[in-house]
């Protein structure tokens, strides 16, 4: 089968390899959508991310969906025509965060395109069936491989309790934070407020259903939350940027007793934050990791029309021009990249 391996920083490589053959417990995937990450433009760019190195040839890709062909002798629900959102990572099931069912956050998971585990950019994946959420002919396997970003919105979404009403500024117009401001409105959000410091991207958020958006490298968020709050304060602050100026700010934006909730991972390695802040006004202070118990409520959503992962794409190239499809994806005004995979 044909593959795509990031065989060092910036040099994409087509390769042939062989095709597996699925375990017992497994789905053989024809791989259709594949979403491109910023953490896959990362590893392309820099071969690394932190402590995750790339040190063999790696095949990128994590938000997926395709068509099963096969199926182990094992697997039961699942059938050869059946089109799959593809979980990108698959835990021990074992360990103590696995049994508290908290299996994001299982130290042994194997997750696709972090080293040394294989992403999709490939004409087939073998992968664990309970992993494999079936479509409805509905939803489209190009917007099935979005169920990936999806899923850190809904989960961060859970992990901010967002509620009823709730007002919530979402910082960073990214992907991710598009997705975050549809997943809270979706849970019941009465404004959300979204800050960027890219005009076009503010300008798509709006489009996106933004109740209000700041452009936080010409305005003070203070004085916009200010404003939009009626000098209250949001209920809840779900940081989507990885800025450090944003997390220093998001003490002050936030309402006394509300939540600050940090998905974005930062360059820096400390930040100041006024613990004092978080004390006196009694705030929650979360980080949300991944996503847990997500694929079945993200493929819903999209059956019900109740959000929207389209909008979010910029553009679709086939497997054959992957550097040129990254290469766009860089570009600052691009929110999401889209590889079509086999015919
Ligand atoms: N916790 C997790 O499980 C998880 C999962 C996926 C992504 N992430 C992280 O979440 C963040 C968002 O992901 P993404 O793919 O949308 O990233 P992205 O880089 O595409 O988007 C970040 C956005 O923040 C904007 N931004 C930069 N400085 C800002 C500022 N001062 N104020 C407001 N906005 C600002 C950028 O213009 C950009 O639009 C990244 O840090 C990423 O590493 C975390
Ligand atoms: C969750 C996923 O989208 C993220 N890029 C990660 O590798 O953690």
């Amino acid at each position: 089968m044909h593959v795509v391996e990031l065989t060092e920083p910036g040099v994409f490589e087509h390769r042939e390899r062989p095709r597996p053959d699925p375990a017992p417990d497994e789905v053989l995937v024809a791989v259709k959508h594949v979403g491109i990450c910023g953490s896959d433009v990362h590893y392309y760019e820099h071969g690394r991310i932190g402590d995750y190195v790339v040190e063999d040839p790696l095949i990128l890709g994590h938000e997926s969906a395709g068509e099963v062909v096969d199926v182990g002798s094992a697997v039961n629900g699942l059938e050869p025509g059946d089109e799959v959102a593809l979980e990108p990572g698959v835990p021990c099931g074992e360990c103590a965060r696995c049994r508290a069912g908290e299996y994001n956050l299982c130290p042994d998971v194997e997750f696709m395109a972090t080293p040394p585990d294989d992403g999709a950019f490939a004409e087939y994946v073998a992968w664990d069936a309970d992993f494999a959420y079936r479509l409805p002919e509905t939803v489209s396997t190009r917007a099935g491989a979005l169920c990936e970003p999806l899923s850190v919105a809904l989960h961060a979404t859970r992990r901010a309790e967002i509620g009823l009403g709730d007002s919530v500024l979402v910082t960073g117009a990214g992907p991710i934070g598009m997705l975050v401001s549809e997943a809270v409105r979706a849970a019941g959000a009465g404004s959300v407020l979204v800050s960027d410091v890219v005009e076009s991207k503010l300008e798509r958020a709006e489009a996106y259903g933004a109740t209000a958006t700041v452009n936080a490298a010409e305005e003070s968020l203070e004085d916009a939350v200010a404003e939009f709050t009626d000098g209250e304060g949001v209920d809840a602050v779900i940081e989507a940027s990885g800025a450090p100026p944003v997390l220093e700010a998001a003490t002050d934006v936030v309402r006394r007793g509300g939540t600050v909730l940090c998905i974005g991972l930062s360059a820096e390695d400390e930040i100041p934050i006024e613990t004092n802040e978080i004390v006196d006004k009694e705030l929650d202070f979360r980080g949300s990791f991944r996503f847990r118990n997500t694929y079945d409520d993200a493929v819903s959503l999209l059956e019900r029309g109740a959000v929207d992962v389209e909008k979010i794409i910029d553009f679709e190239m086939p497997m054959s021009r992957l550097t040129e499809a990254f290469e766009r994806a860089m570009e600052p005004d691009v929110v999401k990249g889209m590889v079509t995979v086999g015919e």
